[in-house]
């Protein structure tokens, strides 16, 4: 049922009886309803157990009605009833089961696991099965792989996890693959006990192994690289994490009336369209008035209705690969924030421009007398004069275009997506050959004969003594390792280093919150919390302007090597990097360090490693913040200078 949705309907959908509501839940608890309904969640049998992270929320007037009914039917996102659940008791009645989605037929209840699969042992797999990992499974006898592939897997998409769950077991002598929705509550330490429940049910009496190691010690010694997949493992896992610049796009314009959403959307169109490569949509917010939200009002339920309506058809243009340009005043952050959460959860990337021209402008340019209509209250509700414009915070880019020409205006945007890696549109070059466009050139060159060679230049930076030295650490989410790494190494710095400190992810998503497992270990390190930290997806950009790159595996180095062959004297794992610290002169410190540093141009020896914490609970977290600040202890003094005054 849950696999192949995403995104939920906006509004109850029609009552079919008179007094039972009906209501379609998220995809979070879609699935939770499906593994109450098999029996996998015992001992929890309903929603909303003291304790539980599985709950149900209902919309006000669906919460009224259902408990004037006693219950409510949860309904698919197409309207199938699956299930009538107790109000208030939270009792599951099943009523019927999805038949269709990708992979259905592998999404057994305990009860037909046990029934096909009793005497085999259990593997719970959350992510792509590892090379290694696959190495120890192969003697392990026969196998039930249990997908865990509930909303909000960690890495991949549902659907791309079986895949490789299915591929891992093509490579096992005898494996077979049951999917369990079991959905991600944002509580590691709740989701953790969940897991071990739902799989304990599945395995019955029969044996369960895990796949990660007690020790991040051991893991280490006998995991030489994690994320190190068989190649066609690894072909699953790329098609499913599309760099940024072959991810759907949503340009998403907001802005006051009159500010120059519009005019920038339509200036950027053009760019788009010349230099060819994609497809692309817009929706402009007159446009979408007169077709697809004909007969809204700008009441603000209106409005809100409107743009979800946009949202969603932006989605699932990105979904597909395509470039969506939407320009509505979109005046409620609440909604901007659905918007960008049907984005994300479509695959896209969600790329917010706020047209932050103030409202004395935009009255004063009045295109279309609206402005002065609205004064004389001859039009209600006017946004600006008589309904209020939320100003987003989380903009991508904030463009104020009072004085400036539409060009110099829309540079700051193309420079903004240049940036952050989803498009290059600052040169002119159209697109020759078929495909998208890169904006992460990436040179016809093989990273280790460059290696060998030394035919790139160094360093793209010439190094200036008095500028401070970037440090740019890189994990693969951007959520556990690297923020820890850099507001660690911030505070070990202190207020008065010439050392800047930030970090990205290889595959991070933009301004997601830190694990809050592992910020939970930053007080030990005198880090009061990671509140400010937002992640964000490495781009080329931030290679070139770091001084060093320091990451946390080898595969790390690799990613950034492969598309930057030229700068392999300036990128190491950190435990490399912190080997050449402690063997290098004493005295060094600073860019004379980087430089004594940079002769050494190690391999990445992946014995050296920071093992990924993430998802696997708290002990792992403390000893990864631990190891991670002990080769701090080794770095951060000799950048800053402070183990010896440098030259
Ligand atoms: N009451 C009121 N408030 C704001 N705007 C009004 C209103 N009535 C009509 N218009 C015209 O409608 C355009 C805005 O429509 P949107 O769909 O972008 O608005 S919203 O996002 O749903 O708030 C807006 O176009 P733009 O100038 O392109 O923004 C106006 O021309
Ligand atoms: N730098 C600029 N960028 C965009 N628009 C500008 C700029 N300078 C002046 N303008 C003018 O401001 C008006 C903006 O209108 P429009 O793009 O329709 O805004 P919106 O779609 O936000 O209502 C246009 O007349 C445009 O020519």
């Amino acid at each position: 049922m849950a696999a192949g949705y995403r995104g939920r309907p906006e509004r109850m959908t029609p009552v079919s009886t008179p007094s039972v509501p009906q209501h379609c839940p998220s995809p979070r608890e879609l699935d939770d309803l499906e593994l109450l309904a098999s029996g996998a969640l015992a001992p929890t049998t309903a929603f909303d157990e003291p304790g539980s992270p599985v709950t149900l929320t209902l919309p006000d007037a669906v919460a009224e009605a259902a408990a004037s009914a006693g219950a409510v039917e949860l309904v698919d996102p197409e309207g199938l009833p699956l299930a009538r659940v107790t109000v208030p008791g939270g009792h599951v009645e099943p009523l019927t089961h999805a038949q269709y989605g990708p992979f259905r037929r592998l999404y057994l209840t305990p009860t037909q696991v046990r029934e096909q699969y009793a005497g085999r042992t259990f593997v719970p797999v959350a992510d792509a099965v590892t090379a290694p990992q696959l190495e120890s499974l192969a003697a392990a006898g026969p196998l039930a792989l249990l997908a865990l592939v509930g909303h909000g897997t960690p890495t991949l998409s549902p659907v791309a996890l079986i895949r490789a769950t299915l591929a891992a077991a093509s490579h096992l002598p005898d494996a077979v693959v049951v999917a369990v929705p079991l959905a991600s509550h944002d509580d590691a330490d709740a989701d953790h006990a969940l897991g071990v429940q739902v799989v304990a049910t599945y395995a019955g009496p029969d044996p369960v192994l895990a796949l990660t190691s007690p020790s991040v010690v051991e893991e280490v010694a006998q995991q030489p690289s994690r994320n190190h997949y068989r190649s066609d493992i690894q072909a699953i896992v790329d098609a499913d994490q599309p760099a940024p610049s072959d991810q759907g796009l949503v340009l998403f314009f907001t802005g006051l009336s009159g500010s120059g959403k519009s005019t920038l959307a339509r200036a950027l169109m053009d760019k788009l369209l010349e230099q060819g490569g994609r497809s692309v949509t817009s929706l402009d917010g007159d446009v979408v008035r007169r077709n697809l939200s004909a007969g809204l009002t700008f009441s603000k339920e209106d409005r809100e209705t409107n743009i979800r309506r946009i949202g969603w058809v932006a989605a699932e243009i990105s979904r597909h690969g395509g470039v969506a340009v939407v320009s509505p005043i979109a005046p409620f952050d609440e909604t901007r924030q659905q918007v960008r959460a049907m984005v994300d959860e479509a695959g896209g990337a969600f790329f917010l421009v706020h047209v932050a021209t103030p409202l004395e402008e935009c009255e004063r340019r009045d295109r279309k007398g609206l402005y002065a209509k609205a004064r004389r209250g001859e039009i209600p509700e006017f946004t600006g004069i008589s309904s209020p414009y939320e100003e987003p915070e989380d903009a991508d880019v904030r463009v104020d275009t009072t004085g400036r020409t539409i060009e110099d205006a829309l540079d700051d945007v193309l420079e903004a997506l240049r940036d952050e890696g989803y498009l290059d549109l600052t040169s002119s070059t159209p697109v020759v050959e078929e495909g998208a466009l890169a904006p992460v050139s990436k040179p016809p060159v093989d990273a280790h004969s460059v290696v060998e060679e030394g035919a790139l230049a160094p360093v793209s930076k010439p190094p200036v003594d008095d500028e401070p030295l970037n440090v740019l650490f890189v994990c693969t989410a951007n959520i556990c390792r690297s923020p820890f790494m850099q507001l660690v190494a911030t505070q070990m710095a202190g207020p008065d280093s010439n050392v800047a400190f930030s970090s990205a992810g290889t595959h991070g998503f933009r301004a997601h919150a830190m694990d809050a497992t592992v910020a939970g270990t930053l007080p030990t390190y005198d880090v009061a919390d990671a509140s400010d930290f937002l992640s964000r997806p490495l781009t080329a950009e931030m290679v070139a302007r770091a001084d060093v790159v320091l990451t946390a595996e080898a595969s790390h180095r690799t990613f950034i090597l492969d598309d930057h062959p030229g700068d392999f004297r300036k990128v190491f794992t950190l435990g490399q990097f912190a080997e050449a610290v402690s063997a290098a002169d004493d005295g060094l410190s600073g860019r004379a360090l980087l430089d004594a540093v940079a002769q050494r141009r190690g391999s990445g020896d992946p014995s050296l490693d920071v093992p990924d914490p993430y998802r696997q609970g708290t002990g792992v977290a403390e000893q990864v913040a631990s190891h991670i600040a002990s080769l701090l202890r080794v770095v951060v003094p000799a950048l800053t200078g402070s183990r010896k005054i440098a030259s």
